[in-house]
C-alpha cells in the first residue's frame, strides 16, 4: 500500500513529502523499524517516541507519524497527527482492511471478572456455531485451534488489527474482549464498532496509573461511550448492583440501550435462589418477565454476575436465549479462578487469582459459602504496582479467614520484605499470622496444617506460571507446586501408616503371636 491509501483513514493529517512511498506496515517502537515501515512516534509514561525519530530513519523507516511538526532536515514523509496513539489504530485498521468489520465484537471491562465473562461469551459464541476469537489475559484464541499467548490483557491497536485479522482469515464471526483501563486510557480499542459492552464492577485497583477511581472510571467510561456510538443497535451491558455501575447507568440511560444485570430488583437480568457446591452453581435468571433455571460449572456469587454479563450479552447479540443458558452448562473452566485443585484430598484446595481486596474478599466468602471448618488462606500483594492496596488485602484476608498465612506475590523491582511490611500493617492480630516470604514455604506450611474438611485458598496468582522478581520470570505455578506438595503429603501419610501397621505388627511379634506349636505337624519336615 501507499501512503496516499492510509491519509483518508486518518484524522485531519498533514503530511509533506510524497504520497507515492510504499508503506509495508507500522511500528510505534524505533526497535522494531525496518524498510517499508512508518514509524508512529507516541509520547508514553516512561519516554517520548519523538526522541527515537532519528533511530527510526537510521534504521529505514519509510515515514514518520507524529504529534510534532515535521523536523526540516527529516529525509523520508511525515505525516502530522492531532494524536499518535488514535492516529495508529486507524492506520492499523487500515492495513488489515478493517477485520472488526468482519466480527461481532462484546467488550468486557471493570476490575474484576473480565476474563471470566469473556471466557464464557466466547463459550457461548462457539456453542452457538459462531465461531469466535477470544483476547484477554490469559491467552488469545485466533479460531485456528492454537491459543497464543497473552502480551497484554488488551494489547496495543496494532497488534489488536492483526489478531482480528487473523480471526476474521480463520473463519470467526465473533470476538470476546477484555477491555482493560489502560487499553482504555490509551487508544488502544479506539474505532472498534463493538455490539456489546459489559461493564463487570469498580473497585480499587491500578491507582498507580489512574490516580484517582474517578479517573479509573472515567477511562471504563470510555469503552461504553465507543460502544454508544458505534451503532445504533450496541447494547450497553451493566452491572446495577455496583454503585459505579449505577452512575455507568445514569450517565447512558439517555440512549435506551443500557441493561442491567445483579441480584437487585429492577435489573433487567436477575439472579435469585442462588446455590453452590464444589461443583458449580444453579440459580434462577429472572429476564424480561421470564424465569430459566441456570446450571453454571463455576462457583461463586461473583461467577453469577459473571454469567448474567454474558447471558446479557448473548441475547443482545441475537443468540438463541434458551440454547445459551443451555450451553452455559458446559463452559469450561476459567483457569486459576476459584480452581479445584485437590481432587482426591482429605481438606479442599483452590486457587484463585483475586489480587484486589474486593476480589479477595469475595473469594474468600465464595470458600465460607461451601463450610470448611477452618479457611486457611495464602496470599500476597505485587511490587511496583498500588502499594495502598496492600494493608487492605491483609485486612480482608483475616477478616475473612481462619488462619492466614502472607506471603510474596510478584514482588518485580520491589524487596520483597517491604511488601510483606506494607500489608502487614493491615492485620489487626499481626502476632496470630504466619508471613512466609518464600512463597512455596508458605504453600507447604498451609498445606501441611490443614486438616480433614478445612478449606485452603491461594490467592493471587490463579493461572500464572511464573513469580516476576527483579524483572525476571522464574517458573512459578501455585497449581503445580500445590498439587505435587499434596501428592507429596499424601505419600508421606502412606509411607507413616505403613511405619504404623509394621510397628503394630512388629509390637504383636514380641506379645501376641501365638506360641510355636510342637503338637502341630510340621508339614515340611515331615
Ligand atoms: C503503563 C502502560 O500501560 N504502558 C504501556 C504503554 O507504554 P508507554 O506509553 O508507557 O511507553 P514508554 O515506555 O513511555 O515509551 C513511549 C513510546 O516510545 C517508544 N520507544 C521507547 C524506547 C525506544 O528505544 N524506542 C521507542 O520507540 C515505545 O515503544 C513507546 O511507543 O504503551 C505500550 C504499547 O502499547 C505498552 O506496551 C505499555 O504496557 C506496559 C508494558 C504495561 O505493563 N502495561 C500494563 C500496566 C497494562 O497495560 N496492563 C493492562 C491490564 C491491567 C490489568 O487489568 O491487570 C493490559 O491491558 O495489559
Ligand atoms: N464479577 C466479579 N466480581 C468480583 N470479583 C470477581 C468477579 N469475577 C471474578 N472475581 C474475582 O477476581 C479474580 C479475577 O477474575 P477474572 O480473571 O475473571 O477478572 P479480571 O477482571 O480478568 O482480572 P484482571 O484484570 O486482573 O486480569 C477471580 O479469581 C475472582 O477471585
Amino acid at each position: 500500500m501507499k501512503l496516499r491509501d492510509f491519509i483518508p483513514h486518518l484524522d485531519k493529517p498533514a503530511v509533506s513529502g510524497s504520497l507515492d512511498t510504499e508503506i509495508t506496515g507500522f511500528a510505534y517502537d524505533s526497535r522494531l523499524v525496518g524498510p517499508g515501515i512508518a514509524f508512529v512516534a507516541i509520547r508514553g509514561t516512561h519516554a517520548d517516541g519523538n526522541a527515537y525519530i532519528g533511530k527510526a530513519v537510521e534504521l529505514g523507516a519509510a515515514a514518520i507519524i507524529s504529534e510534532q511538526a515535521p523536523a526540516e532536515d527529516c529525509a523520508v514523509p511525515w505525516v502530522h497527527v492531532r494524536h499518535s496513539r488514535i492516529a495508529l489504530a486507524q492506520a492499523a485498521a487500515a492495513l488489515y482492511g478493517h477485520p472488526a468489520k468482519a466480527l461481532t465484537i462484546a467488550g468486557v471491562t471493570g476490575t474484576n471478572g473480565k476474563t471470566t465473562t469473556a471466557f464464557l461469551l466466547h463459550h457461548l459464541f462457539n456453542s452457538a456455531q459462531m465461531r469466535s476469537g477470544l483476547l484477554g489475559t490469559i491467552f488469545y484464541d485466533l479460531g485456528g485451534g492454537e491459543h497464543v499467548p497473552a502480551t497484554h490483557t488488551t494489547p496495543e491497536s496494532l497488534e489488536i488489527q492483526g489478531l482480528l485479522a487473523s480471526m476474521r482469515d480463520n473463519g470467526c464471526r465473533a470476538c470476546a474482549m477484555e477491555v482493560s483501563s489502560h487499553a482504555l486510557d490509551q487508544d488502544r480499542v479506539f474505532g472498534l464498532p463493538f455490539a456489546a459492552a459489559i461493564f463487570t464492577n469498580l473497585t480499587q485497583d491500578h491507582l498507580d496509573y489512574h490516580g484517582t477511581m474517578e479517573k479509573y472510571f472515567e477511562a471504563k467510561v470510555r469503552l461504553f461511550q465507543i460502544t454508544a456510538d458505534s451503532s445504533p443497535r450496541s447494547a450497553l451491558i451493566i452491572n446495577g448492583d455496583d454503585a459505579w455501575g449505577r452512575k455507568l447507568v445514569q450517565r447512558f440511560e439517555h440512549t435506551g440501550r443500557v441493561v442491567r444485570f445483579g441480584f437487585g430488583v429492577g435489573c433487567e437480568f436477575r439472579a435469585i435462589n442462588v446455590r453452590y457446591d464444589f461443583t458449580g452453581t444453579t440459580f434462577e435468571l429472572e429476564a424480561r418477565g421470564r424465569s430459566f433455571l441456570v446450571r453454571l460449572p463455576l462457583i461463586g456469587d461473583f461467577n453469577v454476575y459473571n454469567a448474567l454479563g454474558a447471558l446479557a450479552a448473548a441475547q443482545a447479540v441475537g443468540l438463541n436465549f434458551r440454547e445459551a443458558i443451555r450451553s452455559l452448562q458446559n463452559a469450561p473452566q476459567v483457569p486459576g479462578r476459584m480452581e479445584r485443585v485437590s481432587e482426591n484430598s482429605r481438606f479442599q484446595v483452590f486457587v484463585d487469582y483475586a489480587h484486589t481486596p474486593d476480589g479477595l474478599e469475595n473469594a474468600l466468602r465464595t470458600a465460607r459459602a461451601l463450610r470448611p471448618r477452618r479457611l486457611i488462606t495464602v496470599f500476597g500483594c505485587g511490587g511496583d504496582r498500588d502499594r495502598s492496596k496492600r494493608p487492605k488485602m491483609a485486612a480482608a484476608a483475616e477478616a475473612g479467614s481462619d488462619i492466614c498465612v502472607l506471603t510474596s506475590d510478584n514482588p518485580r523491582t520491589e524487596d520483597p520484605q517491604q511488601i510483606l511490611n506494607d500489608a502487614k500493617a493491615g492485620f489487626a492480630r499481626p502476632q496470630k499470622q504466619a508471613i512466609i516470604a518464600d512463597r512455596r514455604e508458605a504453600i507447604l506450611t498451609a498445606l501441611q496444617n490443614a486438616r480433614e474438611g478445612d478449606l485452603v485458598l491461594i490467592a493471587g496468582k490463579g493461572h500464572e506460571d511464573y513469580q516476576d522478581i527483579q524483572g525476571k520470570k522464574h517458573p512459578f505455578d501455585d497449581r503445580k507446586i500445590a498439587r505435587a506438595i499434596l501428592h507429596q503429603l499424601k505419600a508421606e501419610r502412606a509411607a507413616e501408616r505403613e511405619e504404623k501397621a509394621a510397628e503394630r505388627e512388629a509390637m504383636r511379634g514380641g506379645f501376641d503371636r501365638p506360641p510355636d506349636r510342637p503338637d502341630r505337624p510340621d508339614r515340611f519336615n515331615r
